[in-house]
Formats: C-alpha cells, sequence, structure tokens
C-alpha cells in the first residue's frame, strides 16, 4: 500500500494555549487501510483527525506537513468526517433525505432529484429500515444508532476516499456500537476506502483495524500491525493499556455482531 498521506512533524497548538496539543507526529496513512488512532481522554486524538481534515477551529497553529499523495483533499468531498454525537451534527429542523443529499448536491453537482435518490441510495446502504419513508423522517425520530447511520450516509454521500470517524460510538450502548462497527467495516470495505477510526478503546478496534497508532499526551507512542502490537507491543504505556482492558480477551466485538 502507498502512502495517502505522509505527516511529518505534525505539531498543533490551540489559540491561547502554551503547550501544544500534538507535537511530533510522524506517521503515513496508507490507501485502503483502516487505522485505529488510540489513546485516553486528552492525547490528542481528536485534534489529529481534525488536522487531516483540515477542520480545526481557527487560531489553531499547526505545524509540520501533511503530504497528499492525492492533491490538497476537501472536507466533505474527498474525507467524509462522522463525529462522536449524530445529534450534534444532524440538524434537527431538516429531514434526513435534506441533510443526506446535501453534502452530494454540493460536491457533486446533482439536482434536486438526483441528490433526492442518492440519498435513497445511501440510507439503504446504512440499512435504515424503509428508507424511503426515513427520506422524510427528522432526526429526533430515530434511534441514537439510526441517527449515526444517517451521519455515516451523510458523510459518504459525496463519495469521498477517506473516512474520519471520531469515536463514532461512544455515545451508543454495546450492542448498537457493535453494529455501527460493523457497519462501518462493510462500507469501508465495499467502497475501498480508507478509514481513520478514534477510539479510546482498544478492544473495539482491535476487531476490525489493519494497524493501530497509540497517541498519549499528545504524541505517538506506537504504532504498527494490529496483531503485533497487541501480541508484543513496544511501548510500557501500550502494554498497560492491553493490560488494563477487561475485554481483550474475549473476542473481538464487531465479530459477534454478526460476520
Ligand atoms: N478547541 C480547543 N482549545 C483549546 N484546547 C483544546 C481544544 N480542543 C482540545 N484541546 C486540548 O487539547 C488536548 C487534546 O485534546 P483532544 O480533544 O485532541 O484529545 P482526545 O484524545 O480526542 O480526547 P477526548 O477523547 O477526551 O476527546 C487536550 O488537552 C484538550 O484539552
Amino acid at each position: 500500500m502507498t502512502a495517502l498521506c505522509e505527516i511529518r512533524q505534525l505539531a498543533v497548538t490551540y489559540r491561547g494555549e502554551t503547550m501544544p496539543a500534538l507535537k511530533g507526529i510522524d506517521l503515513d496513512i496508507l490507501g485502503g487501510e483502516r487505522l485505529a488512532i488510540i489513546g485516553e481522554s486528552g492525547s490528542g486524538k481528536s485534534t489529529f483527525a481534525r488536522a487531516l481534515a483540515g477542520l480545526l477551529p481557527d487560531g489553531a497553529v499547526v505545524a509540520g506537513s501533511l503530504r497528499w499523495s492525492t492533491g490538497q483533499p476537501r472536507a466533505g468531498r474527498d474525507i467524509g468526517f462522522v463525529f462522536q454525537d449524530p445529534s450534534a451534527s444532524l440538524n434537527p429542523v431538516l429531514t434526513i433525505g435534506e441533510q443526506v443529499a446535501e453534502g452530494a448536491r454540493r460536491h457533486l453537482g446533482l439536482s434536486r432529484r438526483q441528490g433526492e435518490a442518492r440519498a435513497l441510495e445511501m440510507l439503504e446502504r446504512v440499512h435504515i429500515p424503509d428508507p424511503a419513508k426515513a427520506l422524510g423522517a427528522f432526526p429526533h425520530q430515530l434511534s441514537g444508532g439510526q441517527r449515526q447511520r444517517v451521519a455515516i450516509a451523510a458523510a459518504l454521500a459525496a463519495r469521498p476516499g477517506l473516512l474520519i470517524a471520531d469515536e463514532p460510538t461512544s455515545a451508543l450502548d454495546m450492542v448498537v456500537q457493535a453494529e455501527i462497527v460493523a457497519l462501518l467495516d462493510e462500507l469501508v470495505r465495499e467502497g475501498g476506502m480508507t478509514l481513520v477510526f478514534v477510539t479510546h478503546d482498544i478492544a473495539l478496534a482491535s476487531g476490525f483495524a489493519d494497524r493501530v497508532a497509540i497517541f498519549r499526551d499528545g504524541m505517538l507512542v506506537e504504532t504498527g500491525a494490529t496483531g503485533k502490537v497487541l501480541a508484543k507491543p513496544q511501548a510500557a504505556y501500550t502494554a498497560a493499556l492491553i493490560a488494563s482492558h477487561r475485554d481483550l480477551a474475549t473476542p473481538p466485538l464487531i465479530r459477534e455482531a454478526g460476520r
């Protein structure tokens, strides 16, 4: 696999802060891989995901380089982004159909009718029950898991090559979590997309990620093939993270979700 993005010495300092939230990150994102960014709260995972997507807030100072093999990608078009809380990322006063169609219409230049057809297709792909009816529904009429499916449909509607999912399941209960991870896995495989999956849950990531990157205090501690890192972590911190996870000895969630 060739590098989709070569990240070198990436550092991010938020406006008004003296300490960088992220520093000295050297990492290649490989085309077509499923990469999990793992770390505890405050380790810089979201900062990394936002820096990658060009979605940092105004005033954040970025140092280092991101070299894309595809040319500079645009968030929404070339990069789809799924956030932790689907309620916050969906507009409560727009129908599901309008929201899923919006990105496709804007970025693919589709007509209203084509946008609606694309929205229907996407709702089918994310397995929303009765997708034709869901087109006209509002977010509050769906469950949390269904809302996250809609957010995923919206993120993928413009056919991005890279999907970044930032803790997309942490607002959901365990069963729904597993279903959403299985769905992301399925969609990324089908579409030949690259997935960057941000999570604090090393067990969840181990079920489907090809590679893991372990973050701590704004730095990259360790990276490698998932099986290798889990079996033989190089860093003491990674070993502690694995040891502290009570679920790691049991089969990963995603396999329980019905594959
Ligand atoms: N907009 C912001 N302004 C100032 N500091 C921020 C901002 N966003 C995040 N930070 C700080 O940057 C550091 C890294 O935060 P980040 O959200 O990237 O971590 P994280 O690993 O994603 O954590 P969590 O899982 O809790 O979201 C933290 O110290 C956080 O307080």
